[in-house]
């Protein structure tokens, strides 16, 4: 599966701690990162994640399009709602095309950890037979 991480400054150190108490179940998957938050996560955990632009930078909109191309299984974004963000259009663009095509979404660490689950019992093995795999 291809995994989105993405975190506002404020709750980068939740989601190193997140992916690092999560890392047996997250090595088993492509990661993907907007740019600060990729390089946090290679730092802090030694996964692999492969890097978009900062999120202020067009990140949020280079994950969107992969959700657009059907080509992102899950996205984990721990958002701040209490600190406004200055790309917040793409904030927002980004959770309507996972609604859009229907890619499971965790915007705090409770959702998060509950998709964490069901991916490894296997809940979200629909999304490799509802799509062609390229
Ligand atoms: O701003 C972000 C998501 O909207 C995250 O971007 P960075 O990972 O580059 O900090």
């Amino acid at each position: 599966m291809k995994i989105a991480l993405i975190a506002h400054d404020r709750k980068k150190d939740d989601l190193i701690q997140f992916v690092t108490a999560y890392k047996p179940i997250l090595s088993e998957h492509t990661l993907y990162a907007t740019g600060t938050t990729g390089q946090r996560v290679i730092d802090g955990t030694g996964l692999e994640v492969i890097r978009f632009q900062s999120g202020p930078l067009g990140g949020d909109q280079q994950i969107g399009a992969m959700i657009a191309q059907n080509e992102m299984d899950m996205v984990i974004f721990f958002r701040d709602p209490l600190t406004a963000q200055p790309h917040e259009p793409d904030v927002s663009a980004l959770i309507r095309l996972c609604d859009v095509y229907g890619v499971p979404l965790a915007t705090n660490m409770g959702t998060a950890e509950v998709l964490l689950k069901g991916l490894k019992e296997g809940f979200i093995d629909w999304r490799l037979i509802s799509k062609d795999r390229k």
